[in-house]
């Protein structure tokens, strides 16, 4: 659980002339939480390379290892900054799990609770404690599972095997509901035959494409008869060796940087092809007036995105509801564009973090935007900004929207710039080195 200790406040830099700079970012939350559960499922040990290690990566090795997997280091024991990492999956047994404030451990490892011989508990922050749960838990106790409670605390109790078969779910507040039990149900008896009943579509759908495609890599039969309902066969896991890409969620702040300072900021190792939500950080950037272009050498995998910056930024009318992740970095894009935006699509970012639309109004408000929240999203009206304290919520991309804003308004102070560490650990050495022009 996270204490005060870890709170601390920031002067969030203005930046006096266009940045210009490099800016390398560290693997992919998501991705690397699907690789590390896969591999903990998987019929052999598989390397996973260039993860994250952040909170949200480190609980989730947490709770693996807890459960039974070994999980190494290129020298052996795990070192906290080793990135490659090698995973030997073990016979699953309960465990006490540490959820912090993850949403992927809170979804994704129930289910691998569910399959293991003993009870498993489950606890996180406070702020964990009031984040939507209860649709995984009662999916796991239709297929088979013997589960108490609904929201954190909980705790799940297996036999080392779980029926599974068919399950309604409604998703519409997570798409974590769904990637959670797809990633586990090749080992349930029956697979899983999973449909999604909810009034709103599923949001997050990268996401789930995310899970799909891993899983098939992983030899795993997955099929989707409809656009809410996902099949998955019964059958082993293969292990995998995986290299993670940079987290594009994680590399939009930057971005925006050169967005809001007209400068240009270059990322390397942006993939061309890729499921992560992050990359339509591009067409937003497009639309709101910034150059940006993917350099790429011929039949490369990746390359670098080049984001060059605007004279001023252009509002933003934009459906977010598959990119909710992006919607901090957006809506402080917004605040500093020179009309009226609307973002809709995201009432599920009320079970975020924190509730994000609560959020973002009060403090786009306090700098002196004018916002309404709508059930579904945020209009936002840019006025004359000015400084004042930004509160973080616990949530690393409200600390990193403050960044954004900070950029051009002298007197904003991030009151939890440490919540950044939930997956971006460095950020403010990044953020410092950004600013300096250098290459971080
Ligand atoms: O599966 C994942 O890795 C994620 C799915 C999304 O969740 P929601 O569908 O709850 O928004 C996203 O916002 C979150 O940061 C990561
Ligand atoms: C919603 C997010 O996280 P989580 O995986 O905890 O849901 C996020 O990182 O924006």
């Amino acid at each position: 659980m996270r204490d005060n200790d870890q709170v601390s406040h920031w002067n969030a830099p203005v930046a006096d002339t266009p940045v210009h700079a490099v800016v390398p970012v560290p693997g992919s939350k998501s991705l690397t939480n699907r690789a590390l559960v896969l591999a903990a499922l998987a019929d052999s040990p598989a390397r996973v390379s260039g993860t994250l290690r952040s909170r949200d990566t480190d609980l989730m090795i947490g709770a693996l290892r807890a459960l039974g997997t070994r999980i190494e280091g290129p020298a052996g024991p795990l070192g906290p900054d080793d990135t490659d990492l090698l995973v030997t999956p073990g016979p699953l047994h309960g465990a006490d799990i540490e959820c912090g404030l993850a949403g992927t451990v809170m979804r994704f490892v129930p289910p691998l609770a569910a399959l293991a011989t003993g009870t498993s508990t489950f606890d996180g922050d406070a702020a964990a404690r009031v984040r939507p749960q209860a649709t995984v838990l009662d999916a796991l106790r239709s297929l088979g599972a013997d589960v108490t409670g609904d929201r954190l605390p909980f705790s799940v109790s297996g036999t080392g095997s779980l029926r599974g078969g068919r399950v309604e779910m409604d998703a519409s507040a997570s798409s974590q509901f769904v990637s959670g039990l797809l990633l586990s149900a090749a080992r349930f008896d029956d697979g899983v035959d999973l449909v999604h009943v909810g009034a709103s579509a599923v949001p997050s759908g990268p996401h789930i494409e995310m899970t799909l495609a891993m899983l098939r890599d992983a030899g795993v039969v997955v099929e989707q008869p409809t656009a809410s309902s996902w099949r998955v066969a019964p059958g082993p896991i293969s292990a995998v060796d995986r290299v993670v890409e940079p987290d594009l969620s994680n590399a939009t702040p930057f971005l925006a940087a050169a967005a809001v300072t007209g400068g240009s900021v270059r990322v390397p190792r942006w993939p061309v092809s890729t499921t992560q939500p992050g990359d339509a950080i591009r067409g937003i950037l497009e639309e709101m007036g910034a150059s940006v272009t993917l350099e790429t050498a011929d039949g490369a995998d990746h390359g670098t995105l080049v984001v060059v910056g605007p004279d001023h930024l252009s509002p933003l009318v934009a459906d977010l509801s598959a990119i909710g992740e992006l919607t901090p970095t957006i809506a402080a894009l917004c605040a500093l564009a020179d009309g009226p935006s609307t973002l809709t699509g995201i009432a599920h970012l009320r079970g975020h973090e924190t509730d994000r639309l609560a959020a973002l109004a009060a403090e786009l408000g306090a700098v002196g935007c004018e916002v309404t929240e709508r059930a579904d999203g945020l209009e936002i009206v840019p006025g004359p900004l000015h400084g004042a304290p930004w509160r973080a919520y616990a949530d690393h991309r409200m600390a990193t929207a403050g960044a954004i804003i900070g950029l051009g308004v002298p007197g904003i102070e991030v009151d939890d710039i440490d919540s950044t560490a939930k997956t971006m650990p460095g950020f403010t050495s990044m953020w410092t080195a950004m600013l300096a022009g250098g290459t971080t």
